[in-house]
């Protein structure tokens, strides 16, 4: 069989190598391009998109607007981290909030009926290093998981195509798990 290809889109995170390397230890090959040079449509040799956490905040929806154009173009599956979900649920019209900063480990709740949460229990630890909170789950998306710092931890698309993180899923065994749950959807 050949190797999964994943187009990882550089959104300016600090943790892009970690990334890369927990994907590529899950069996697939990865590409980075920048979010200001993503394609305006996906080539057909990628099996799936990740989004890793922002460096500009998600408000800026014209600077996100090629990349969200991409997802949304595109028929794989996708995975936004922290500031990776936020511009899709921005995109998607949902409500972000400034919070406490949260940087470490924190435990989430999620719903394990979900793909998504294949290889994990209901309740995963996870790191988190971000401000914004998404308060609510835009139109077109579903909350798949929660904890007691943020109502929305987790988000998919109603079909079940585009998921959303708010924890960098690139560290701690349960964050390994949880991509490992995302690339079994199209590994
Ligand atoms: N780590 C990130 O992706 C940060 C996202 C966003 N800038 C925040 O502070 O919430």
């Amino acid at each position: 069989m050949s190797v999964p290809r994943v187009l990882m889109v550089n959104n300016g995170t600090l943790s892009l190598p970690q990334l890369r390397r927990r994907i590529e230890d899950l069996g697939s090959s990865t590409e980075t391009v920048d979010t200001s040079s993503v394609p305006s449509r996906l080539s057909s040799g990628y099996q799936a998109i990740v989004l890793s956490g922002t460096k500009v905040r998600a408000w800026n929806t014209e600077f996100y607007r090629p990349l969200v154009d991409l997802v949304m173009n595109s028929s794989v599956p996708v995975l936004g981290i922290c500031g990776g979900m936020q511009l899709l649920a921005m995109a998607a019209g949902g409500r972000l909030v400034e919070g406490q900063q949260r940087v470490g480990s924190y435990d989430a709740r999620v719903d394990v009926d979900e793909p998504l949460f294949a290889c994990v229990e209901p309740t995963v630890k996870v790191f988190h290093r971000h401000t914004l909170y998404l308060d609510q789950v835009p139109t077109g998306f579903r909350n798949i998981g929660r904890s007691d710092q943020a109502p929305v931890e987790f988000m998919a698309s109603d079909d079940g195509r585009i998921f959303g993180s708010q924890a960098h899923l690139e560290f701690r065994k349960d964050g390994f798990e949880i991509l490992r749950g995302f690339t079994r959807l199209y590994g």
